[in-house]
């Protein structure tokens, strides 16, 4: 695996109207490009998600998987406003010589696929064979599909949306809304906001499993009053996300997750997935919760080559970090109908 820093000093404008005045992005390769440059697969990570997409997709992603590097060339770069190597809230901000912290402008997954443009040209990627991206990732691969043309031949969608819903955006916000009432938010540290990041992590499950799921594993064997597992599960989740992540990039990507609209002038979301010129795949989970199966349909029936194929699994949500099986074999049949 080779893992680099794209460095670019030219600012970037922001669909705010706001410039990031100089953009890193994190990035990671494995396997090799052919000679003819047609094997690129591009991975876009999820809301927590990071560069190593062979160690987070490791059932789809490496030696004798679905996308084995003897075959591919795969990309991902950790999405700008992330706290794994990328441009984000605890940069230094050029213009200051400090950490933007609370400062840090606001992306969309609009500016984030510029983002990711960006990266393209520097690697002098004229042909992209499948661009693959769930959830907040889905939701950039999409915006890109738009802007990418004849140089992307596969979109492949999952568990996301063409717009995000009220219903997610309300989740977002009671998550940020747990950030925020935790009283280090608002310190210039890079810890602020962490415990409330637990909470939010712990509220943000409920949305990634489905109440089956949560039946299955957390039961109770015999009768008790308190100290039910559900509860201890939460709190171990919440712990584990503030471990590893930071809530100032929470609440940037939050907040780019909450701004998704493909149709944002573009006249209308039709118009905007009509103009994708790739095949794609939407792929919805039967028990999602947070992103919905007919959002993933509503994108499949407005391009103009679409797919819908779904996952079915009692997960929720995050069944597409989890049935890799599954994944593989409607990615095989999605080619294979294509050839
Ligand atoms: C540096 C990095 O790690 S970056 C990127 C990696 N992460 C990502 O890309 C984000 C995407 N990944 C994810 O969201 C998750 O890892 C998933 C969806 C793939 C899997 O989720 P998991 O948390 O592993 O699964 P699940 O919901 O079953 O929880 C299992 C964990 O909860 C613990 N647990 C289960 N029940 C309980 C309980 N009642 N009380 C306390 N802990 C419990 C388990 O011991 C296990 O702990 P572990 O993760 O330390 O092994
Ligand atoms: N479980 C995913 C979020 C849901 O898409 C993550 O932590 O990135």
């Amino acid at each position: 695996m080779s893992q680099q820093v794209f460095k670019s000093a030219l600012p970037l404008v922001l669909e705010s109207g706001e410039e990031l005045p100089e953009l890193e992005i994190a990035f990671t390769t494995i396997g090799s490009l052919n000679p003819e440059k047609s094997n690129v697969i591009w991975v876009v990570h999820a809301l927590t998600g990071d560069a190593n997409a062979s160690e987070w997709w490791s059932g789809l992603i490496g030696e004798d998987k679905f996308y084995d590097p003897a075959d591919y060339f795969i990309i991902c770069a950790n999405l700008p406003g992330s706290c794994y190597g990328s441009t984000s809230p605890l940069s230094n901000n050029p213009k200051t010589g400090i950490p933007y912290y609370y400062d840090f402008p606001q992306l969309t997954p609009r500016d984030l696929a510029s983002c990711l443009e960006r990266l393209r040209k520097h690697l002098g990627l004229e042909m992209i064979h499948t661009l693959i991206g769930g959830s907040l990732g889905g939701q950039v691969a999409l915006e890109w599909s738009v802007e990418l043309g004849k140089k992307l031949q596969n979109a492949v969608i999952v568990a996301s949306s063409a717009k995000t819903s009220p219903w997610t955006i309300g989740f977002n916000e009671t998550q940020r809304m747990a950030i925020e009432s935790d009283c280090s938010w608002g310190e210039h540290s890079e810890t602020a906001g962490k415990k409330g990041l637990e909470t939010a992590r712990a509220i943000a499950m409920l949305s990634y499993r489905h109440p089956a799921d949560l039946a299955r594993k957390q039961k109770e064997v015999g009768e008790k009053l308190d100290h039910f597992k559900a509860s201890s599960y939460l709190r171990y989740q919440g712990q584990k996300l503030a471990k590893r992540f930071n809530a100032l990039s929470y609440w940037t990507l939050s907040k780019a997750m909450d701004s998704h609209d493909v149709g944002r002038g573009r006249g209308g979301l039709k118009k905007a997935l009509n103009q994708i010129e790739a095949k794609v795949l939407a792929i919805g989970v039967n028990t999602d919760l947070l992103f919905l199966p007919e959002e993933s349909q509503q994108i499949s029936a407005n391009v103009v080559r679409g797919t819908y194929k779904e996952i079915i699994s009692p997960a929720g949500h995050d069944a597409f970090l989890i049935e890799y099986q599954q994944l593989a074999y409607l990615l095989k049949s999605f080619y294979l109908e294509q050839s």
